[in-house]
């Protein structure tokens, strides 16, 4: 075995989070965007907050970015511009008939309100902290479109969503933050450390809730049941 490997923070993470992660590899949102049976409005409205989402992501990195020394945080926006994920000019909305106002106008559901907020909190935190509740977001998709590698669902609109995370870039950027979160891990103290791996493992949890979000049309009034 390769000790270097081993001794990696990251691979510590992965650890940790590889249950959580084989729960979202398994969700019924998952299997039913494969097998073709995942109703549309399901689709749609997993689109629409993951365009919200994918707004507050961007805005996360600058934040995240402009506290990081700066070849951190250069690299940390050049990596989110390189993954391919394009709010503005996402075509796979247009294959829905999604609009930019239809979005705006859909309230966001609490659990990505959640991931959201979390996320922003661990700027008050550290650096570290707030790269690390990042890394999920591209890791576990980095992983999804791996095992996505060997399906073809039936319909086109729901493989063009699996094709468009099985990209060179997507999956060069994830390595390039794993590659900082060791950096990081490497000059903080165990204490940043503990911080890290908590909101690694949060992000995991929310990433796993917003499929069950989606799934069930998640609203404000379900936190009431
Ligand atoms: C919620 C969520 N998590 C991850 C990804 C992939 N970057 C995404 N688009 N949306």
């Amino acid at each position: 075995m390769n000790e270097a490997k081993t001794n990696k923070f990251s691979d510590q993470l992965h650890q940790a989070a590889a249950p959580l992660w084989q729960k979202s590899l398994h969700h019924p949102f998952i299997t039913e965007l494969a097998s073709g049976q995942l109703p549309l409005t399901t689709f749609r409205y997993y689109l629409t907050q993951d365009t919200k989402y994918l707004e507050a992501f961007n805005q996360l990195h600058e934040k995240t970015a402009a506290l990081l020394p700066s070849s951190q945080g250069e690299l940390l926006l050049r990596l989110a511009r390189e993954a391919g994920e394009d709010v503005q000019h996402n075509p796979i909305l247009l294959q829905v008939d999604l609009t930019a106002g239809q979005i705006r106008q859909a309230p966001i559901a609490p659990n990505n309100y959640a991931y959201i907020t979390h996320m922003e909190h661990q700027l008050s935190l550290s650096p570290a902290a707030a790269v690390a509740g990042l890394l999920p977001c591209y890791w576990l998709y980095d992983e999804l479109a791996d095992y996505w590698k060997g399906q073809t669902s039936p319909i086109p609109v729901y493989q063009a969503f699996f094709n468009s995370y099985q990209t060179a870039g997507f999956n060069n950027s994830t390595r390039l933050l794993i590659g900082l979160v060791d950096d990081l891990a490497a000059e903080n103290s165990d204490l940043v450390k503990e911080q890290m791996l908590t909101a690694f493992m949060r992000s995991s949890r929310y990433e796993l809730g917003f499929w069950q979000m989606a799934y069930t049309h998640q609203t404000w009034d379900d936190l009431e049941n």
